[in-house]
């Protein structure tokens, strides 16, 4: 790779096709390594085995030339549907997204495995049909270095109750990942347990390749200053206008001044289209508005991984689409990783990178979006069509 190798001036197409070389240059006999930034979207860097130098390449500048062992990176700023119109040469690339540290190295193809941007990158750039249908087939785990959150074995009831019956959840870094699963089968109660606010009867929770089990109570303290949580009614306190109740966070967990958080207040709530209202109370608002109020409030720590906990709850079908659209640009705005629990099926197509279907406190099946909504798995064909004919029973 060379410092030419991606250049602002060079036409759509002419990037595409050096990029879609240098990764399949990466996959292949040079074996690089790949550096995942934690709280990257779409950030990824190339190092290319052997070499003095690290290659960042910057899609929004010139490409850099880093020392080795730097900070580096590749941003690609698209988002997942747009990927295809990169490929096909048709979207102008700009601006980029660096944000996190690095926080994994290893083989290319385990990063490629979870990130659907590069999947489809190298999938349409390399031209095997062979290997395309080996690479589109979702791996069984996710490297561990890889995952946001994971469940391990998780077991809990309420007295005789079972809620979660070993549940094993894998959660990949920077996606919108839906966990989709009908009422009462223990979502939220998964939630509580990643937010450290339940404890297990068995299994574990990981949060980054960290056990909470391990931790001690103010590493779970920080750990949730990590974890922005929109809940399902919104939560708000219903005592402060809409903007204390987004400047709540910044208030408790930062020393920013007044001035500062103003202005990452305003930008939020501007972005998710409640600028004109901070002054309002939550009993003032509709329902859709105290759930962008709850994630304007979730978001403003710039945590890595944000909780959605049925935000469709108590929407109407275009209020919980356009709701749908929202989350989906501002997780392409911020990055990260975010979680989407639900159980409305049209709101998981819309949302989900990587799907999850947890049924009766288990899961049923997890890969990415695609390959779930495509499994012919009876079980999942009958989950997702919402019938009542088929495997899964009352009792099942
Ligand atoms: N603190 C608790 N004490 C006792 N039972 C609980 C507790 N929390 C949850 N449960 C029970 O656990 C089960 C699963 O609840 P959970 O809220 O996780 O379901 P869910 O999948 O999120 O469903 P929904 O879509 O309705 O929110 C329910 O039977 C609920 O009554």
């Amino acid at each position: 790779m060379t410092p030419e190798l991606v250049s602002r001036d060079l036409p759509a197409t002419a990037i595409v096709a050096r990029l879609r070389a240098a990764l399949a240059d990466a996959v292949s006999e040079r074996s690089p390594t790949v550096e995942r930034l934690a709280h990257a979207r779409t950030s990824v860097a190339f190092r290319v085995a052997g070499a003095p130098d690290a290659v960042t390449l910057d899609l929004g500048r010139d490409p850099v030339l880093v020392e080795d062992g730097d900070h580096a990176e590749i941003v690609l700023d698209l988002r997942p549907q747009d990927a295809l119109a990169f490929t096909d040469g048709a979207l102008a690339l700009a601006g980029s997204i660096i944000t996190g540290d690095v926080g994994h190295r290893g083989p290319v193809r385990e990063y490629m495995e979870v990130d659907p941007i590069l999947r489809e990158l190298l999938r349409r750039g390399s031209g095997h049909e062979g290997e395309d249908a080996r690479r589109s087939s979702c791996p069984a785990r996710i490297a561990p270095e890889l995952l946001a959150i994971e469940s391990r074995g998780l077991q809990k009831s309420f007295g005789r109750n079972r809620v979660l019956a070993g549940l094993d959840v894998q959660i990949p870094e920077g996606m919108i990942s839906v966990v989709l699963g009908p009422s009462g089968t223990g979502k939220s109660v998964l939630l509580q347990h990643v937010l450290g606010l339940l404890r297990p009867d068995a299994g574990e929770v990981l949060i980054r390749g960290r056990a909470l089990s391990g931790m001690s109570r103010s590493e779970i303290m920080a750990l949730r200053r990590e974890i922005g949580v929109m809940f399902q009614d919104g939560a708000l306190f219903s005592a402060m206008n809409i903007y204390d109740n987004a400047a709540f966070p910044l208030r408790q967990h930062t020393d920013l001044t007044e001035p500062e958080i103003e202005e990452i207040v305003m930008h939020h709530l501007t972005s998710v289209g409640l600028g004109g209202a901070i002054d309002r109370m939550p009993n003032e608002l509709s329902g859709g508005m105290r759930k962008r109020a709850g994630l304007a409030r979730a978001l403003v720590l710039n945590a890595g991984i944000v909780l959605c906990d049925e935000p469709d709850s108590g929407l109407d079908p275009v209020r919980t689409a356009l709701l749908g659209e929202l989350l989906v640009e501002q997780h392409a705005e911020h990055g990260g990783t975010m979680v989407v629990v639900t159980h409305n099926i049209m709101l998981a197509r819309l949302l989900a990178d990587h799907m999850t279907i947890v049924w009766r406190g288990r899961v049923l099946e997890s890969g990415l979006a695609q390959d779930v909504l495509e499994s012919d798995t009876p079980f999942v064909q009958q989950f997702l069509a919402g019938a009542s004919e088929g495997p899964l029973g009352m009792d099942a």
